[in-house]
């Protein structure tokens, strides 16, 4: 039975958690996808530091080792920031290997250039992971947008900041309490500041639009607010009068077809369709011509959610070469 070689990028919560389910689910995906899925390589910055036992041997600091590996068709990338992860990716493509990246801070900027990159090296690129975490949305819009027009997208779209608003408000923890268990559940990013700021939001719209519009507004021109701007006292006085605080992002087309968008913490009330997702839960909300409005919730943030849907963006992949019926 052939055997296909994968490299992951990156071997902290996410690089780790793909590793396991590679692990854990090979006897499945062998029977699923009539081939067998190898982890030949994982790129770390310090490959002294063996993190899950029995991987010293896969561990190497440098990406041309990565590239080097024999038959290498699969790229799981799970590094942080805009490089060199880009340029990794590029590589990768092409020197024809599927992607899959969880990478949005690179794919808000780059994600259409190697989608049509990896079109012309007849090559996929899987970025589920890159919005909300565990929650199928890039794979739902791509369906509906088979048929449907999406005008408008509003969601929650970090599980960090929604964890720690619902901490803060449930059990009266402080900002910096509720962040730090944040960052020790693997939620938050390697510098937390693009969490409470709004910016890992803002990326992962700017992600959507792409995918909803085939373009992104002016990044310029989005106001980007976080929760950061958000004092005790605020959330006392929502819990007070029985309103919620929520992170919300939103994009939509205008009628003169200007793409516009807003990411901003919103009082809501028990009406509200965003009131009841609490913890480190993500929902979007798509707002179609044919559907109407549909809404996904799940997970936003965590190892297994987010390895899982990587896993899945791979199988995927490997199952449309094979001829079976995908979405990808
Ligand atoms: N955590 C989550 O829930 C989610 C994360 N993501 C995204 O997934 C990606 C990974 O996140 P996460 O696993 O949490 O991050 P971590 O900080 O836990 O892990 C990052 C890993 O990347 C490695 N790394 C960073 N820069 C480089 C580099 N230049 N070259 C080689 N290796 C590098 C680090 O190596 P070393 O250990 O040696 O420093 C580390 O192993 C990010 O882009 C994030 O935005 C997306 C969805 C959810
Ligand atoms: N830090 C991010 C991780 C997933 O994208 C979040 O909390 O949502």
């Amino acid at each position: 039975m052939a055997t296909i070689k994968a490299a992951i990028l990156g071997f902290g919560t996410v690089g780790q958690g793909i590793y396991h389910i590679v692990n854990e689910k090979r006897a499945e995906l062998k029977a699923k996808l009539g081939v067998e899925l190898e982890i030949a390589k994982i790129l770390v910055r310090n490959p002294n530091n063996e993190r899950v036992e029995g991987t010293a041997h896969l561990l190497t600091d440098s990406y041309e080792d990565v590239l080097a590996v024999e038959g290498l068709q699969v790229v799981f990338e799970a590094i942080v920031n805009e490089e060199p992860a880009y340029t990794y990716l590029k590589k990768a493509i092409e020197q024809r290997c599927h992607v899959v990246t969880a990478n949005k801070v690179m794919f808000a900027k780059h994600g259409m250039e190697l989608q049509a990159l990896a079109k012309t090296k007849g090559v996929h690129v899987g970025y589920e992971a890159t919005v909300a975490g565990g929650v199928p949305v890039i794979k739902t819009m791509k369906n509906i947008l088979l048929v449907n027009d999406v005008h408008r997208i509003q969601g929650i779209l970090n599980g960090t900041t929604n964890y720690m608003l619902t901490k803060m408000r449930q059990e009266n923890w402080t900002y910096d309490e509720a962040l730090a268990e944040a960052q020790r559940l693997g939620y938050a990013e390697a510098d937390p500041f693009n969490d409470v700021s709004g910016q890992d939001a803002f990326k992962k719209l700017m992600v959507l639009s792409d995918l909803a519009f085939g373009e992104q507004p002016n990044w310029d021109d989005v106001e980007v607010i976080g929760i950061d701007t958000l004092t005790a006292t605020d959330l006392e006085q929502a819990k007070a009068n029985g309103l919620r605080y929520r992170h919300v992002a939103e994009v939509e087309q205008n009628e003169q077809g200007d793409i516009v968008g807003k990411v901003a913490p919103l009082l809501v009330g028990p009406e509200h369709p965003l009131y009841p997702i609490d913890d480190v839960f993500n929902a979007v909300a798509m707002e179609t011509n044919y559907i109407g409005t549909l809404t996904v919730t799940g997970p936003g943030a965590g190892m297994y959610p987010t390895a899982s849907v990587m896993v899945e963006d791979y199988a995927e992949i490997i199952g449309k070469r094979a001829g079976f019926t995908v979405s990808i």
